[in-house]
């Protein structure tokens, strides 16, 4: 799809520039005319990957796969990132799973949670233009009621992406305000409703049981509901995306991830670990601040990315 700032393609490649730039920065020399493949070229190449944090059972596997055959011969640049191109989409595969909109009756609710800072009200407002292009229509709930920026900043998105916010005042309890939004969506046949979440992952008690009455709620007024719990990781935080993983997972049963800033980072590969340690499906990642810089994730072109393979 062509569009302002070059095809998905291009933005997505030059969203993982910072990552295929480190991994070309550590592959620059180790393969080419002359250079034999040997246990220290592949060692480098395992640490080379390691450097994006792409995590080292898959480092490993990717220059094993890359030595498989081919010792004392050598091997071009775009053959290696090929090669490793390959390697990381069949890591990515199983989980690239792009959200659905299944519910009936409607509304599909999708409950978004993540720590403050993550990206979140900002993929809110990506997922909204996503769904609103797919000609789905859509409401957003502000149920991060904690603090009065989150619930302006998340009125202000949804002007732009031009879908109605359903708010109520700073303090307000949240489950109360995701029954009044439920209950206007479905009343106006709403196809999606997107509810935000508080992120303060610092009191954990208080979020979870937020979290808990927010979904209990919900789960009332339709038992399949929410149909899909969204976790946004940052990620530039690299590895500490682990532990927002597993904090989510036992406070809000996530059902998927997105993942944003990856144009922000060199080490993009995390989004590779995160795919094969959890094994949770990844709906789209985020590269870049407005609102067209979302897109469902597609494994191939994203290992491709990465790769900085052609
Ligand atoms: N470069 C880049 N920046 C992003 C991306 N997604 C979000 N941001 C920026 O990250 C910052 C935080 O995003 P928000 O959407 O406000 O994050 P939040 O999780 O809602 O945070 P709070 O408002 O603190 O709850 C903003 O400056 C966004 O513009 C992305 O994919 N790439």
């Amino acid at each position: 799809m062509e569009e302002k700032g070059g095809s998905w393609l291009d933005r997505l490649r030059r969203g993982f520039s910072r990552t295929s730039e480190r991994l070309n920065e550590n592959l620059t020399g180790l393969v080419g005319p002359g250079i034999e493949l040997d246990e220290r070229t592949l060692g480098e190449l395992e640490e080379a990957l390691i450097a994006t944090d792409l995590g080292p059972a898959a480092a490993a596997r990717i220059a094993a796969r890359v030595g498989e055959g081919r010792y004392s011969k050598t091997l071009d640049e775009a053959g290696l990132r090929a090669i490793v191109a390959d390697e990381i989409a069949k890591i990515l595969r199983p989980v690239a799973k792009p959200l659905e909109i299944t519910a009936f009756p409607r509304p599909h609710v999708v409950l978004v949670v993540g720590v403050n800072g993550s990206g979140k009200t900002t993929t809110i407002a990506k997922l909204a233009h996503l769904f609103t292009e797919q000609d789905y229509s859509v409401m957003l709930a502000a149920g991060d009621t904690f603090r009065a920026a989150a619930i302006a900043q998340l009125q202000t998105w949804g002007d732009r992406a031009g879908v109605p916010v359903v708010s109520g005042k700073e303090g307000a309890d949240a489950a109360g305000l995701v029954f009044d939004a439920h209950q206007r969506a479905r009343a106006e046949g709403v196809d999606v409703l997107i509810v935000d979440t508080a992120g303060r992952l610092q009191n954990k008690q208080g979020l979870m049981d937020e979290l808990a009455k927010v979904k209990r709620v919900l789960g009332k007024l339709d038992a399949a509901a929410p149909h899909d719990v969204v976790l946004v990781l940052d990620a530039t935080v690299g590895q500490n995306a682990f532990s927002q993983i597993e904090a989510f997972r036992e406070t809000a049963g996530v059902t998927g991830l997105v993942m944003t800033k990856l144009d922000g980072t060199a080490r993009g590969g995390v989004l590779v670990a995160a795919a094969e340690r959890y094994g949770l499906p990844i709906h789209a990642v985020g590269v870049g601040e407005t609102m067209t810089d979302l897109r469902p994730f597609d494994a191939d072109e994203l290992a491709r990315a990465i790769a900085g393979a052609r």
